[in-house]
């Protein structure tokens, strides 16, 4: 397993909010992480990058135990995160944004450039003036600037317009199609569902149900995703 997470738990000061995580990513496959709001997907991400470590159960990456690592170690190892509400440098240009997190591999600004030709287009703009879509963009292209190992996208098409979701949908298809293992959680399923080759379902921090895409029956939707 490329990613392997087992019975993690983790806590807000006192409050606890996973009781035990268990999900896995193979090499090449995209897992869907899935749950209503509040269930302990971003809690589950945070974990996983160290960002809040858990406090119990373990996280290992190749292997790799991740106890203990600063979340900039768990970058180096290969985890790209795309965090929940972007998070890029507003002075900074596209091109500087994206040279900032570059680290050797086969990502390069002119793959990131030929992924995303908005961002081609706006290399020389300020972070801050693009659109909400385009600093989503910006936002992945960062992500694959340190030629990952695994990408993790956290609502990565939240709030935005119907042409730019299409447009990162695409890109993370391509991705997929290219190899690139990922983690995603998104909210609409009816675009989730076909670039995930497998679901997790969390509630009340804990992973109820595991399965693949097409074993995510309307029935296993109501019980667990269902408004
Ligand atoms: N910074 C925080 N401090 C305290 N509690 C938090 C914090 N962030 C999240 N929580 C709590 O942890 C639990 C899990 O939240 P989390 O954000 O992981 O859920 P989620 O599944 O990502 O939800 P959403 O879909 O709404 O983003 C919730 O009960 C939430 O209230």
């Amino acid at each position: 397993m490329l990613l392997d997470v087992s019975k993690i738990e983790a806590s807000y000061g006192a409050s606890q909010a996973l009781f035990g995580v268990d999900l896995a990513v193979a090499e090449g496959e995209a897992v869907a992480l899935m749950g209503r709001n509040g269930m302990g997907k971003t809690t589950t991400i945070r974990a996983i990058c160290n960002l809040n470590p858990p406090r119990a159960g373990s996280v290992r990456l190749a292997g790799t135990d991740l106890k203990g690592k600063p979340s900039h170690r768990v970058a180096k190892l290969g985890i790209g995160l795309v965090p929940e509400g972007r998070r890029c440098f507003p002075n900074l240009t596209v091109h500087e944004n994206l040279e900032a997190a570059a680290r050797p591999g086969s990502w390069t600004l002119e793959r990131v450039n030929a992924l995303f030709p908005r961002l081609a287009e706006r290399h020389a703009q300020m972070a801050r003036s693009l659109s909400g879509g385009e600093q989503q963009m910006l936002a992945i292209g960062r992500a694959l600037m340190t030629n990952p190992r695994l990408l993790i996208l956290d609502e990565a098409t939240e709030g935005l317009a119907p042409v730019i979701r299409q447009d990162i949908w695409a890109a993370i298809r391509k991705l997929k199609a290219e190899g690139l293992s990922i983690l995603v959680v998104d909210k609409t399923l009816s675009e989730l569902l076909p670039v995930a080759d497998r679901c997790v379902i969390l509630e009340n921090g804990k992973s109820v149900w595991q399965g693949t895409s097409a074993e995510l029956t309307a029935d296993v939707q109501d019980r667990y995703l269902g408004v």
